[in-house]
């Protein structure tokens, strides 16, 4: 780097946010031999370590050992409602935290040779950044990769009492009595099983259907599962005026026709979307195009000013770590050694972590009838029908596989346990456009939840291989000794 205590720094990439997309540019470009400087305003590692992936996990990780209890009888092995030490499961949860933490540290990235400025950043022109404390950077690329924040619509009253997003609800301190939740995407189904498991009574509120942009046959078996363990479910609900109450908070509800209702808690989680973090950035300054969906892209992940690339959740794209990953990589072979990129090139799985687990990749079925017709086959099998399912006693669920006329694999689904897991060989087969019978003829050791992936995919050839024409054909060779 070329910079001085007077001048611009004037490194080749400068990297604005700190999370999963802008610390893999970062370590990548400097392990490669960039000058790389990394600004970050708050905490290093971003949403995914401090407020999303890993608590939430780490919660859901707690609550499922508490069901693992109630579960246990089914075994044989009777044990008592478990008793729940909630600061103690929240100190869990930040011990989590803080193993990982080091490897998004300053003190790595330092080590990595990255320069980190502890500030916020803003464009001052097309080519140059400056933070809060005057620090000027003039890159030869920039990545902005600033990430989302919580979405909070103006639902009247929602100012007048204390509600929770994903950036506090990880600070409490004690249990909950009864969470209201707004919203069922992934968060609000997660971590409404996750504080159900622990003890807390959680309604959860969702305007539409919970997980909506799933397949609805993959988001039945979570739905049964939530209500079963006594979440108060209400789907097809909007939220609406909320007011304070004595004991909490209330949320007045109303549907499509018409009909209105009021559920009470004491405690409010709101988690109905993500916003771009665009504000502080001074974006028209950059001469970089945006809207209120996010910075705006091509398929090379650069914005409408050639220096400057933006990433992850900020890009407006799907909003998962996994992807803040990808461009983070993909923006490395660009910017570094000048190299095509498509963000597009790959499937991009996602998997919500409630128990059963749902994971899927690729097309699900009505997306994948909107292109290419009716011609498509859809083929599933069930977790009933696997040996290690059954001795589990985790039987909820199925795979479920679209294909089209020829066998070329155009998505999956799957919902039961450990779908996450499992999900696994269909991206990879997915990624390099197989059809069914490469995953039909891998042998899969059993008993394993993995040989219902060779089952699915053996289906398609089920109606041929176990047809009339096979058995005459059978018959035939058989007579000719
Ligand atoms: C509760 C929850 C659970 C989740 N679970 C999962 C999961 O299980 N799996 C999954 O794949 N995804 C999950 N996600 C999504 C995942 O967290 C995000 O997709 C991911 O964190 C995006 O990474 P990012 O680097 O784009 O942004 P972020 O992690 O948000 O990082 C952006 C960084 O930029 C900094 N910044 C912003 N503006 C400036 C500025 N002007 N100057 C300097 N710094 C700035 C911020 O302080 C922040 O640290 C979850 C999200 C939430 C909220
Ligand atoms: N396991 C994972 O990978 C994981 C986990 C958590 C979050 N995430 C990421 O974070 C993103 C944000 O998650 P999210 O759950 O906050 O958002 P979301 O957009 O996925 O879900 C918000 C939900 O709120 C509902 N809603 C909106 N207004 C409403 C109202 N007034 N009343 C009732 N319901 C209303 C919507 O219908 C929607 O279903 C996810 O889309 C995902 O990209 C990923």
């Amino acid at each position: 780097m070329t910079g001085n205590s007077r001048g611009p720094l004037r490194p080749d990439l400068c990297v604005i946010g700190a999370g999963a997309a802008g610390l893999t540019v970062a370590a990548g470009g400097a392990q490669m031999g960039a000058s790389v400087v990394l600004i970050e305003k708050g905490e290093m590692g971003g949403d995914c370590l401090n407020v999303g992936c890993v608590p939430s996990k780490a919660l859901l990780a707690a609550g499922a050992a508490a069901q693992a209890a109630r579960d246990a009888g089914r075994f044989g092995v009777r044990l008592p409602e478990p008793e729940i030490d909630f600061p103690a499961v929240m100190a869990h949860m930040r011990d989590v935290i803080a193993g990982i933490a080091p490897m998004d540290s300053v003190e790595r990235f330092e080590g990595l040779g990255v320069t980190v400025l502890h500030d916020r950043a803003r464009f001052v022109d097309a080519r140059t950044v400056e933070t809060d404390d005057g620090t000027r950077i003039r890159a030869r690329r920039f990545v902005v990769a600033t990430g989302s924040r919580p979405a909070v619509p103006p639902i009247p009253g929602l100012e007048t009492v204390p509600y929770l997003t994903n950036e506090t609800v990880f600070g409490l301190t004690e249990r909950p009595a009864h969470l209201l939740i707004l919203g069922g995407g992934p968060i609000g189904c997660e971590l409404a099983q996750a504080f159900r498991r622990l003890g807390t009574r959680v309604t959860l509120v969702e305007g539409g259907r919970i997980l909506g942009r799933d397949d609805p046959d993959l988001t039945a078996v979570v739905r049964d599962r939530l209500t079963g363990e006594g979440v108060d479910l209400r789907e097809g609900w909007r939220a609406g005026p909320v007011a304070p109450t004595d004991a909490g908070v209330r949320v007045h509800l109303s549907d499509r026709a018409g009909r209105e209702t009021a559920v009470d808690g004491s405690h409010l989680l709101v988690a109905l979307g993500r916003q771009p973090v665009t504000d502080t950035l001074d974006l028209n300054g950059g001469h970089i195009g945006h809207t209120e969906k996010g910075i705006t892209v091509d398929e090379g992940l650069r914005t409408s000013n050639r220096r400057v690339y933006a990433i992850g959740d900020v890009a407006g794209g799907p909003q998962f770590t996994h992807v803040a990953g990808y461009h983070g990589a993909l923006v490395l072979k660009s910017a570094l050694f000048r190299l095509p990129i498509k963000a597009s090139a790959t499937p991009i799985p996602h998997v919500t972590y409630t128990d059963p687990e749902l994971a899927a990749v690729g097309l699900s079925e009505a997306q994948a009838r909107e292109r290419h017709g009716d011609g498509i086959r859809v083929l599933r099998w069930t977790f009933e029908d696997n040996d290690r399912a059954r001795c589990e006693r985790a039987t909820e669920g199925f795979v479920k596989l679209v294909t089209d006329r020829r066998g070329r694999l155009l998505g999956v689904g799957i919902v039961g346990r450990h779908a996450g897991e499992v999900l696994a060989p269909w991206i990879l087969a997915l990624h390099k456009r197989m059809k069914a019978g490469a995953l039909a003829t891998m042998v899969a050791p059993y008993p394993t939840l993995s040989e219902t992936t060779k089952r699915t995919a053996g289906s398609y050839f089920t109606p041929g291989l176990f047809s009339g024409r096979t058995q005459r054909l059978v018959r035939l060779l058989a007579r000719l000794g």
